[in-house]
């Protein structure tokens, strides 16, 4: 499982040239005709995008993510299986991303059948891309209805900094932790490589899910669930802000992470996934990793 070169991982160990016509290729610009993650273009998405981070920057406050990681620790909500989520997630909009206004359930099937094709053997990845936003049922009244600033978008720490690198960082200056000096040093609050499992991360979707599938014992490597929880932290796994903040698991996780990331941004399209062509693969790789129900 150890990544060992920077070109893609191969599961067999050799430093293999991909060169299959089937492989995954990334498309330049998204369904929109724009660059991906280009927060400032003019488009259809644009004003409404920036208005969710606007709300997103001056709502996600250290006081904030400490109640809601209480809160949703009790997983008292739903009793469901992966796939009764999945499901549910076509009912989901995000209105936070700039490349995307398919329902989620597409995006889940296009992220896990691009990496899959990528990497065959890697069955973990595939499981690991299919359940990646389920979180974001945290936007339907039985788990809570919460609001999309609070559920969906990029993540990043509280209780230091914030770095400029974060989309639309200008709306901090409203956030009540900017004004607090014990929040806003570089360091804030931590110790130089503390890792990040002990950081504050702005709350939403990615650690739900961790949460969920963390204390619903999935047998998914820890690599799995650091993709999972980390997916929207785009300000390190693609600024590389924060790393002092990392320690070395989680620099051999970020490996991954970095995988990840290319399946779950250019995979988005308007080419759909046939749903029941793929569902029997995938449930069982559900039935692998989980068990039948999961309490969310
Ligand atoms: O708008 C997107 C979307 O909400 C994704 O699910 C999240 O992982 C990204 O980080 C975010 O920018
Ligand atoms: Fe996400
Ligand atoms: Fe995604």
């Amino acid at each position: 499982m150890a990544i060992l070169n920077d070109q893609k991982p191969s599961s067999n160990g050799n430093n293999e040239i991909i060169g299959s016509s089937d492989e995954f290729v990334a498309p330049e610009i998204n369904s929109f005709g724009q660059s991906f993650r280009d927060y400032n273009a003019e488009s259809e998405r644009q004003k409404g995008v920036e208005e969710f981070y606007r709300l997103n920057h001056i709502n996600q406050t250290y006081d904030f993510v400490t109640k809601m990681r209480e809160e949703y620790k009790k997983l008292n909500r739903v009793e469901m299986s992966i796939w009764e989520c999945c499901e549910l997630l076509n009912e989901v909009v995000d209105e936070s991303d700039p490349d995307l206004d398919e329902p989620q359930i597409q995006h889940l099937l296009q992220t896990a059948e691009a990496i899959r094709k990528d990497y065959p053997n890697e069955d973990w990845l595939h499981l690991t891309a299919l359940i990646h936003d389920l979180g974001k049922v945290l936007l339907l009244p039985k788990f809570g209805g919460l609001p999309q600033w609070a559920v969906v978008g990029d993540t990043h720490p509280l209780g230091c900094a914030f770095d400029d690198s974060i989309v639309h960082h200008k709306y901090f200056k409203d956030n009540p932790d900017s004004k607090n000096p014990a929040y806003n040093s570089k360091h804030g609050i931590y110790a130089e490589g503390c890792g990040l499992e002990n950081v504050m991360i702005s709350w939403g979707h990615d650690d739900y899910m961790y949460l969920v599938a963390k204390e619903n014992a999935t047998t998914l490597p820890e690599a799995g669930l650091f993709i999972i929880r980390y997916h929207s932290f785009y300000p390190l796994h693609k600024a590389g802000a924060y790393k002092h903040l990392m320690n070395t698991a989680d620099e051999e996780n970020l490996k991954w992470l970095h995988v990840f990331n290319k399946y779950d941004l250019y995979s988005k399209s308007k080419v759909q996934v046939d749903v029941e062509t793929v569902k029997p693969y995938y449930l069982s790789l559900i039935e692998k990793y989980f068990p039948a129900k999961l309490r969310w």
